[in-house]
């Protein structure tokens, strides 16, 4: 079985190079997913500093939109390669706006694809629904195909139905994505819901809804803010009272013995907020949740 490492070091808002999945192979990470018995494929970071757009000025309040776009688009051609060469596509963010293009490449190869979505956040403001215009927020309702089309976005299809969309961590949700989640009837385990029920039970719940009789391949996409900011400190837009390390890793080693995991994405790790140790930190963690997400027992049995 083969891993593809998709490296994406892409941050918005203040476009720049997010060098998150650079450290995170730095730390290693091919070679402790090949000690895992993968056969690891990374052929370099993208360099979406050579997509170039001209003028970029915002449309509406969505920011940087054309280059979010075409380094999305970018990204969706390589996930969706690697998928239809069955291999499991591992992206490494940098911004969360990315699976826009990631999760149309698992869809592009594979239809019938649910997602689950870890985060603190439901990433799922329309183009009207924003308050920050920052595409990272607004990744779900594209590939929805919710609120007005933004025809720079024309490429994503909306190939993800609601009812195979599913979330687990959130707790800072906004007023108009509250209303899209209820009108959509998509289905969320907050961190409430986590404290109630326990990990465990959530995401057989979480897999029991989009995934019932365990026929649909899984694309787990991971947003590192889902997990508590004393867990993951060095990230965008952390939010108090996330996930724990266990928790996390839980997450990752039950999706992971569905045997139906098709891709992953592991975002929203910036070094460039923290302090060494906490970047240190932060990228550990992200490797290790790649590992637990192919196939590492955090606990070994
Ligand atoms: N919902 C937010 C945050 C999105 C986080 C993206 B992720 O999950 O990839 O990290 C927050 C919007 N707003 C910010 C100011 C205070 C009120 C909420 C937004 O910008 O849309
Ligand atoms: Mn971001
Ligand atoms: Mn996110
Ligand atoms: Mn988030």
């Amino acid at each position: 079985k083969t891993a593809a490492i998709v490296g994406c070091p892409f941050r918005c808002p203040r476009v720049g190079v997010d060098q998150g999945p650079i450290h995170l192979v730095e730390a290693g990470l091919v070679d402790q997913l090949t000690e895992l018995g993968w056969k690891v494929n990374f052929d370099g970071h993208h360099q979406f500093e050579e997509v170039n757009v001209a003028a970029d000025p915002p449309i509406g309040k969505l920011k940087n939109p054309r280059l979010v776009s075409k380094v999305t688009e970018a990204v969706a051609k390589v996930v969706g390669g690697h998928a239809k060469k069955g291999e499991l596509p591992v992206t490494l963010g940098g911004d969360h706006s990315l699976a826009m293009g990631t999760i149309s490449g698992t869809l592009d190869a594979h239809p019938d694809a649910c997602v689950i979505w870890i985060d603190a956040h439901a990433d799922i403001n329309t183009a009207e629904t924003t308050d920050s215009g920052n595409i990272h927020g607004m990744p779900v309702s594209f590939l929805l195909g919710l609120g007005s089309p933004v025809p720079e976005f024309s490429w994503v299809k909306p190939a993800l139905k609601p009812e195979r969309l599913v979330y687990i961590g959130l707790r800072d949700i906004d007023a108009g994505e509250k209303r899209i989640l209820k009108e959509n009837n998509i289905k969320a385990f907050s961190m409430h819901e986590v404290d109630k029920y326990g990990i465990g039970r959530v995401v057989e719940m979480a897999l029991d809804h989009v995934n019932p009789k365990r026929a649909y391949p899984i694309h787990l996409s991971f947003d590192v803010d889902a997990l508590d900011p004393s867990v993951a400190p060095s990230t965008g837009t952390p939010v108090r009272g996330g996930l724990t390390f266990r928790e996390g890793h839980y997450i990752c080693e039950a999706i992971w013995e569905t045997g139906l995991l098709v891709a992953l994405d592991l975002m929203e790790v910036n070094p460039s907020l923290a302090d060494a140790a906490s970047v240190q930190q932060t990228v550990t963690v992200g490797c290790s949740l790649v590992r637990a997400a192919l196939g590492k027992q955090l606990v070994r049995r």
